[in-house]
């Protein structure tokens, strides 16, 4: 059983056209309250982002925004709840995201949730972390993108033991309960000592 306690959740920054992309933010962040679990996020108040954090900071449980300088004004990104950090760039974003959730989940999302889930899966395959990594495949939304994970396995691209990194489901309980019994099988490409990981929270939970 691996207990996580703080969940980076990487989502839209719009909300689908469907009312049900919008329910799937409501309700894992109901589920993240009912767990007590913390959010980390992208630190916006737009789209998915902004129903989820407000869910979590309105349950009482604590709600970090990482966000870029270039992202703060406030037509960007809107008005976030709860602390925020703000980060240089990017990649320090990222990093910090890491470093500070001890789990991952992506709700429904464009580029920008697909760019921080597909890292966070190829951190895990180098061994950089070992954490799970949730896809919330809301009305199979990512049914296409599982099917292609799948085709890499298929045509030699990705290791069959690396394709269990994602952990997917169609409901946000029945995602926590599967993350919550998540045990890496694959051979990570290099120990996290060797990635120079100086805090071993980014690499342990
Ligand atoms: C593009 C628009 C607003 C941008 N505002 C953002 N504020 C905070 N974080 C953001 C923003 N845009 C992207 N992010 C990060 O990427 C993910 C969402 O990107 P997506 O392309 O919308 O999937 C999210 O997890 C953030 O970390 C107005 O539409």
């Amino acid at each position: 059983m691996v207990n996580f306690k703080k969940v980076c959740v990487f989502c839209g920054s719009n909300s689908g056209y469907k009312k049900i992309f919008s329910d799937a933010a409501l309700d894992l962040g109901r589920e993240l309250v009912n767990k007590k679990m913390d959010l980390v996020y992208g630190g916006g108040s737009v789209g998915l982002m902004g129903l989820i954090s407000q869910t979590v900071y309105d349950g009482g449980c604590n709600v970090l925004g990482i966000i870029p300088t270039a992202l703060v004004p406030i037509e960007i990104s809107g008005h976030a709840v709860g602390d925020v950090l703000t980060v240089s760039d990017m990649h320090e974003r990222k990093a910090e995201m890491a470093r500070r959730a001890d789990a991952f989940i992506a709700l429904p999302g464009g580029y920008g949730t697909m760019e921080e889930l597909l890292e966070i899966i190829s951190w895990s395959q180098l061994g950089i972390h070992c954490k799970p990594v949730g896809l919330l495949n809301t009305d199979g939304y990512y049914d296409s993108l599982l099917g292609l994970f799948d085709k890499g396995v298929e045509e030699g691209f990705i290791r069959h033991s690396a394709r269990n990194i994602v952990i997917s489901a169609k409901t946000a309980r029945e995602l926590i309960e599967k993350m919550e019994t998540y045990a890496p099988c694959h051979n990570q490409v290099a120990s996290s000592r060797s990635w120079n990981v100086e805090d071993p929270g980014i690499a342990n939970l």
